[in-house]
């Protein structure tokens, strides 16, 4: 093991603590961030996350709204929640918890959520703003991957980056930021041919794919700095046991090669709720024509 491992966990506590200094001076002008989360049914482990959103945007001064709907919720009565939560001041962000259940349209919902309090950045418009180097709401874990991949680097101009996945929420935007900070980008998905060939050419490899442990030492270029997304939960050892919580990258094997790495849990997940938070600050200054914290965007 020779990688240097990047505390994801510890710089998130820093951008939280960022966000709450911000709020802090905002709250002396009566404004108080309001973030809603939505959930439609009872996945256990989006329930986990939604619990420690709850409590960290409360730990950062801000006002947290859980709308927690049955799994057999009609999509009209999440679109009527949404335009509630679209017209009511007091909401600032608004998150509707992915993925929803099958009888539900997921673009249709996210795209009727207000642009401006679209902390997910997932709505058409900020896809299409970030893009196209405008001022967007810019997807929380790719930003907070960003976030990560600077504080490493400093500049990341010119370096190779390789993301493995393709997805809207993850793979599609983490290589448009890195593109924008002048990266040169491969994006890989699961029909890419030589993969690993493809891989080992990266300075920075972003592994956002859903499949326990795929990328090992042996996918790397010596040096490479790994950032796992992979939020994967083994099956137990023994029955009613928790499962191991493992990366999209094979962590012994990778960090025998990699400069860097990211370890999961503690990488970039509380990144992702960090960013959260930071979004919503965000969406609040915009909303009120107030001057942007900096280093808390993209
Ligand atoms: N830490 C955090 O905050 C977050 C973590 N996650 C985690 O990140 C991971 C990815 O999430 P998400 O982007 O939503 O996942 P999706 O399932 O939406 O996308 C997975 C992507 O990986 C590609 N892929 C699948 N299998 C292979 C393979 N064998 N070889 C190469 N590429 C492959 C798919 O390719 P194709 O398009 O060709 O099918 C697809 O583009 C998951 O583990 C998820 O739990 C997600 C969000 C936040
Ligand atoms: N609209 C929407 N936006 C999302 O951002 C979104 C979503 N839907 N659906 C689900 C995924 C997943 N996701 C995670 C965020 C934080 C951790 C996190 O904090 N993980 C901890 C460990 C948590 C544990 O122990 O279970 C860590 O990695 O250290 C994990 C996963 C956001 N997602």
């Amino acid at each position: 093991m020779s990688a240097e491992i990047i505390d994801g966990k510890a710089f998130a506590a820093e951008v939280r603590a960022k966000v709450a200094e911000h709020v802090a001076k905002l709250a002396e002008r009566g404004i108080k961030p309001g973030l809603a989360v939505v959930l439609v049914g009872e996945d256990p482990a989006s329930q986990v996350y939604v619990r420690s959103k709850g409590k960290q945007t409360v730990e950062a001064g801000m006002e947290s709204f859980e709308h927690k709907l049955d799994a057999s919720t009609s999509e009209a009565d999440l679109l009527a929640l949404v335009d509630k939560l679209n017209n009511d001041p007091a909401v600032n962000g608004i998150l509707v918890q992915l993925p929803l259940p099958d009888h539900i349209d997921e673009d249709k919902v996210i795209n009727a959520i207000d642009p401006a309090k679209d902390v997910d950045g997932f709505h058409i418009s900020n896809v299409g703003l970030l893009a196209t180097g405008q001022k967007a709401m810019v997807p929380c874990t790719p930003l907070g991957c960003l976030m990560l991949l600077r504080d490493y680097f400093g500049s990341l101009s010119g370096k190779s980056a390789v993301v493995v996945g393709r997805s809207n929420i993850v793979g599609k935007p983490m290589a448009q930021l890195l593109l924008r900070d002048s990266c040169t980008v491969t994006i890989a998905h699961s029909r890419t041919k030589d993969i690993e060939d493809v891989v080992r050419q990266a300075d920075i490899v972003v592994a956002a794919v859903g499949r326990p442990e795929m990328v090992t030492g042996d996918w790397l270029k010596k040096g490479a700095v790994v950032i796992d997304v992979g939020i994967n939960r083994l099956p137990p050892a023994e029955e009613g046991a928790k499962g191991k919580l493992v990366g999209d990258v094979d962590f012994a094997s990778a960090s025998d090669v990699a400069g860097a790495i990211t370890p999961v849990p503690g990488g970039v997940g509380p990144m992702t709720i960090a960013c959260l938070l930071a979004n919503t600050l965000t969406a609040t200054c915009r909303a009120n024509g107030l001057e942007e914290p900096e280093g808390l965007t993209a």
